[in-house]
């Protein structure tokens, strides 16, 4: 017989995740169906969206082969029946307080501070550099971890050697950027273009360096089609830009610049992008998501 989940302390919530307490040493990692779009927790959930950014964790976290929280199989008796597949127990960790992003593609916050200063977290980098630029060099752009609501801070690799010291530093840096070459290549022959990710770290009690959080999802990630890469523009999401499009377009009466919230989706948006989500962790795992634990919405 399973708990629910009501049988353990609610810890905090994320945008579209919440964590939970489930004894000394573990907790209970929960992915929802939510999606946000331009800083909205959308009111419309995308069936399966949690089991297939679960699933897709939890593939990455097997194929690495580094040290990672995972503290029990997915289908651990200890995981409620309402949340199976799309959480995980996890080992509880002192996390290290950054956002550790690698960046193989220049956009987003990178290509705002680019276009100011002509570097990212003090990395100065060529000029003539435009928007979905490829980077010689995959850069490591940590950031200070924003309050629910607020964008995540870049801050110069200094600040990360002024918290954890030069050598645990170096270690996450080196890490952070050997994951998304390897993450990276492996999608690439799938068809995918990782532009960038984003991963967090923990120490366990010996000290030792555990990948942690989710890993190599939609969310933590943007990934963009190979076939239709063409810098020079904003390249679609692979995952949202359905839900993007209709958004602004003048279908949904959303505007944007205002601080209303978003509309509702149609069916149609939702069940693609439901499609999506399946697809990418289809191609990039090889795997069956009909075969994943739980279920389908
Ligand atoms: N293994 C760990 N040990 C200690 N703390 C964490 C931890 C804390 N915060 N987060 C981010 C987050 C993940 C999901 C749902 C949320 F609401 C928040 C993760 C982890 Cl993963």
């Amino acid at each position: 017989m399973r708990p629910t989940l009501a049988d353990y302390k609610h810890l905090m919530s994320g945008k579209v995740r919440d964590l939970y307490d489930i004894d000394e040493h573990n907790l209970l990692m929960v992915a929802s169906d939510r999606i946000s779009a331009y800083d909205h927790v959308l009111e419309t959930p995308i069936p399966d969206k949690g089991r297939v950014l679960t699933a897709m964790s939890v593939y990455f976290f097997s194929e690495l082969g580094i040290p990672h929280h995972l503290a029990a199989s997915p289908d651990d008796d200890r995981i409620p029946e309402e949340v199976l597949g799309r959480a995980l127990i996890v080992r509880k960790l002192d996390m290290i307080p950054f956002e550790c992003v690698a960046r193989g593609y220049l956009t987003g916050s990178a290509l705002k501070e680019y276009r100011e200063t002509g570097s990212v977290c003090g990395i100065t980098l060529p000029d003539g550099l435009t928007e979905a630029s490829k980077l010689e060099d995959s850069v490591f752009t940590p950031a200070t971890k924003a309050d629910v609501g607020d964008h995540d801070v870049n801050v110069p690799f200094s600040a990360v050697v002024d918290r954890l010291g030069e050598e645990l530093a170096h270690k996450v840096r080196e890490e952070t950027l050997d994951i998304y070459l390897r993450a990276s290549s492996l999608t690439e022959a799938r068809g995918l273009l990782l532009a960038d990710t984003k991963f967090e770290f923990g120490l366990d009690a010996a000290g030792n360096l555990i990948l942690a959080d989710e890993v190599l999802t939609p969310d933590s990630s943007r990934f963009w089609t190979v076939g239709d890469y063409e810098p020079g523009k904003p390249q679609p999401s692979f995952d949202k830009q359905f839900v993007r499009d209709w958004l602004t377009s003048s279908e949904s009466g959303w505007d944007r610049a205002s601080d209303s919230p978003p509309p509702p989706l149609p069916d149609d948006v939702v069940d693609a992008t439901r499609k999506r989500y399946i697809e990418a962790y289809e191609r990039i795992s090889g795997l069956q998501f009909d075969e994943w634990l739980g279920e389908s919405a």
